[in-house]
């Protein structure tokens, strides 16, 4: 058993998720990051890859008070668990993600992370090690899933989101389209790595809505061929 996988990412509308340095870019308005907000207090834990915790350090915290009060008061910690999928534990001691807000925290690593680097991050963080040089997904949304997940956010970036959607683990896929252009052949998309070469093998999607945002449009897709 599983949790329900949906990934949520911003991207311009040239289909880029940051620049090719892989900065941070502020894509979504302010309807958007409201939106996110709610759908991250109302998933049990939220999930990115340590590519993007070294290039955007992000705390994925709960921002609006609010919400924060109404996990409290349904008996939940105030931010979901945060989770790093980080093959060679090289999440840094000092991330945000593991300072800041309450909260459990899950490093996923894989057998091949340096053992003083796993001990060093257990101070912080449960970590739970799948897989040999990278990290199993599908082993690792199972453990998820036995720790008491059963709706998970995925936030990015490319590499893991595309390392999901290779291993039919996405059910949910929700885009937001921002009305910019970043531009550039080598800059991040919503999903990267090696990319399918069969048509056989696309992740088929079918449209539950499209909404105007702000000047963009949320898109959300169910995955039919999961
Ligand atoms: N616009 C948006 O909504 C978002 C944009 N981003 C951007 O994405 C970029 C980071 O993306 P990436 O470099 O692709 O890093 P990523 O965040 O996808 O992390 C990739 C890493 O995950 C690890 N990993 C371990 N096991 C894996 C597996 N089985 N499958 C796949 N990955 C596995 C690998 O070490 C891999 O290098 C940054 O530029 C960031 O700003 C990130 C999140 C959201
Ligand atoms: N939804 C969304 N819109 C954008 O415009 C973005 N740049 C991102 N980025 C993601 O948000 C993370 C930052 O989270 P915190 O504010 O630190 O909690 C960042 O790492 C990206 O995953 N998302």
């Amino acid at each position: 058993m599983r949790p329900f996988v949906f990934v949520n990412i911003a991207m311009s509308a040239d289909g880029k998720i940051s620049t090719k340095e892989r900065r941070q870019v502020k894509i979504s308005g302010t309807e958007d990051f409201s939106r996110v907000d709610r759908i991250k207090a109302a998933s049990d834990a939220i999930m990115v890859g340590i590519g993007t915790v070294l290039a955007d350090n992000p705390s994925l915290t709960v921002k609006s008070p609010d919400l924060r009060a109404e996990r409290r008061a349904g008996g939940k910690d105030e931010h979901p668990i945060r989770v790093v999928v980080d093959s060679a534990a090289r999440t840094p001691l000092d991330a945000d993600i593991l300072h800041k807000g309450t909260g459990k925290r899950i490093i996923a690593v894989s057998r091949k992370a340096p053992r003083e680097r796993v001990e060093a991050l257990r101070e912080h963080a449960t970590v739970v090690v799948t897989g040999e040089d990278s990290v199993d997904l599908q082993a690792l949304l199972e453990e998820l899933y036995r720790q008491g997940v059963r709706r998970l956010m995925v936030e990015g970036g490319g590499t893991l989101i595309w390392g999901l959607f290779e291993q039919g683990l996405v059910d949910e896929l929700q885009t937001f389209i921002g009305n910019i252009v970043i531009g550039g052949k080598d800059a991040p998309t919503p999903a990267d790595g090696e990319g399918f070469l069969r048509e056989a093998d696309f992740a088929r999607l079918r449209l539950i809505e499209a909404v105007q945002l702000d000047d963009g449009l949320l898109i959300r897709w169910s995955v039919e061929n999961r």
